[in-house]
């Protein structure tokens, strides 16, 4: 927790003077030193910053912990626990605030364009997701290829299932028959990298000028992504405009793309009269397919990653949910998977891969008993509540059987709106307003893949690559020591 830094107590005009000069002196000095010396890099210019009480990007922030305090918070009290920091995204802080996407977006009518067109067009549960399914089976069907054609050696689960799901929703962004396979993965390629480095551009938040006077090679390496991002999306998204223009009589049958819901929509263009609406500039365009890329595909992969994990180490649950896969997909489909769902859900408790989430305060306000000042940033970790010993037995262990019926976590809902709100025993998604809104995209991704990835192969631990459970904190929650087991293709009984 980070409370009140040198940058933020004092007068905005002299702070900006004051840290341009030192900051133009601790560039100078610390280019000195190192030259000077010959000795290895020792000094840098975060330990330099940090001595003089100086941290770009840092805003005060409370950190809450407990879940009845973040729910009253981010649900009952909506109205001051609806915007994230001003500047936290990379498309605004390289438009200097200009462009938005639904991440950074503050509450109000532009947020509500962009959002409802997300969860309503784009995930329509008839346009979107159910025509989005022969992009699933592709992709599926290349998953399991790749991984039968490595199970001689250590499988490198991360990377095969990047690929594939990376695929899919470049699919599910860009349409049917636009993006060809070198594409994708040259895509695939900037959008990893992009996500590898995107906390190192917090610097920018504040104080941008500043900030991008000592950092400049940091802000170089920030606009060549983005020039990268527009090189690659920008001719796809050209080329679907195109499409949709040439094939207008027959493209009622096909699946929406998240472009196309981009192309036809209109957002308020905040001007006067104040009902004006227009239409998404390419820089909002690109910004917006990043943060879908993104989203979609960093979350459901190190959700799928974890949980394939926890089977290899855990195969006892693994042959009873294959069990119950194969018994519904003898019954025609028709069986409730139940502890695929309590697979998934423990999974999720105990590895969100958004580990907390953020909101920016606009007025003073209690969170708790706590006072927090207006300008403050309250952090809500979401990975203490489902590892609260409070609320779960053993909350370490992974019981699956805690989310079937009896056992602790049976009416544990992911939707959390102010009904669900008397019993929050997690929230993976997050809460209130600002909840995800791919919960539903990602939910059906996760237990299609494991389903169909538990049935096709066996999971078994490598020899000699342990399967180790420490988590990296990156952009999101992964494993540190990326998974590599031994999968081995099951011959399937003919019915
Ligand atoms: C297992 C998968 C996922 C998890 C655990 C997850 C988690 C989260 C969390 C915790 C938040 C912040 C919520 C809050 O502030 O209260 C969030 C926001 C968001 N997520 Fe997801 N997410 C997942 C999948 C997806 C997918 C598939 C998409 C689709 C593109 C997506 C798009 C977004 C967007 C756009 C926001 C910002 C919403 C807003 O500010 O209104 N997420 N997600």
């Amino acid at each position: 927790m980070e409370e009140g830094s040198f940058l933020h107590v004092t007068s905005p005009l002299v702070l900006s003077v004051t840290t341009l000069i030192i900051a133009v002196l601790c560039n100078n000095l610390v280019r000195h030193l190192n030259n000077a010396s010959k000795w290895p890099l020792i000094i840098n210019k975060e330990s330099v910053l940090r001595r003089l009480g100086i941290r770009l990007g840092d805003i005060p922030t409370t950190v809450i912990l407990d879940s009845a305090v973040a729910v009253d918070a981010l649900v009952r009290r909506a109205d001051a626990f609806s915007d994230r920091p001003a500047g936290g995204g990379a498309t605004t802080i390289i438009s200097n605030g200009r462009l938005q996407i639904i991440t950074t977006v503050p509450y109000g009518p532009h947020w509500v364009a962009l959002r409802r067109n997300l969860s309503s067009e784009a995930f329509h549960p008839v346009r979107g997701l159910a025509r989005a399914a022969p992009h699933r089976a592709r992709a599926l069907s290349a998953l399991a290829a790749d991984l039968a054609a490595r199970s001689a050696s250590a499988v490198p689960v991360h990377e095969c299932l990047y690929t594939a799901l990376f695929t899919l929703n470049a699919a599910t962004c860009f349409g049917d028959g636009v993006v060809d396979g070198e594409r994708v993965e040259a895509m695939r390629a900037a959008q990893q990298e992009f996500l590898r480095i995107l906390p190192s551009f917090r610097v920018f938040s504040t104080f941008q000028k500043v900030a991008k006077l000592l950092y400049r090679d940091r802000w170089n390496q920030l606009v060549h992504c983005r020039r990268r991002q527009e090189e690659l999306y920008l001719p796809l998204i050209r080329a679907r405009q195109e499409w949709r223009r040439t094939r207008a009589k027959t493209a009622a049958a096909a699946a929406t793309s998240y472009v196309d819901t981009l192309l036809d929509l209109e957002v308020p263009d905040g001007g006067n009269p104040p009902h004006g609406r227009r239409k998404l500039n390419d820089g909002e365009m690109v910004g917006l397919v990043s943060e879908y890329l993104g989203a979609a595909t960093g979350t459901v992969l190190a959700v799928l990653e974890w949980t394939l994990a926890n089977l290899v180490l855990r195969p006892d649950v693994q042959s009873r949910l294959r069990g119950e896969v194969e018994a519904a997909a003898g019954a025609g489909g028709e069986a409730s998977c139940a502890y695929l769902r309590a697979v998934v859900m423990e999974s999720l408790r105990q590895h969100p891969p958004v580990p907390s989430v953020q909101r920016h305060m606009s007025r003073d306000v209690v969170v708790g008993s706590t006072p927090v000042a207006r300008g403050t940033l309250v952090n809500f970790s979401l990975e203490e509540v489902g590892r609260d010993g409070k609320i779960w037995m053993s909350p370490k262990e992974f019981i699956p059987d805690r989310f079937m019926p009896g056992g602790e976590g049976e009416d544990v809902r992911l939707t959390i709106g102010t009904k669900e709100a008397t019993k929050v025993m997690m929230m993976p998604f997050g809460a209130g307003r600002r909840i995800c809104p791919g919960m539903g995209y990602a939910i059906l991704h996760i237990e299609y893949f494991l389903a169909n990835l538990i049935t096709a192969f066996e999971w078994h631990p490598f020899e000699g690559e342990e399967v180790n459970l420490k988590a990296d904190h990156g952009f999101f929650t992964t494993m540190f020591h990326p998974l590599q087991a031994r999968v081995v293709p099951r011959v399937r009984r003919q019915p």
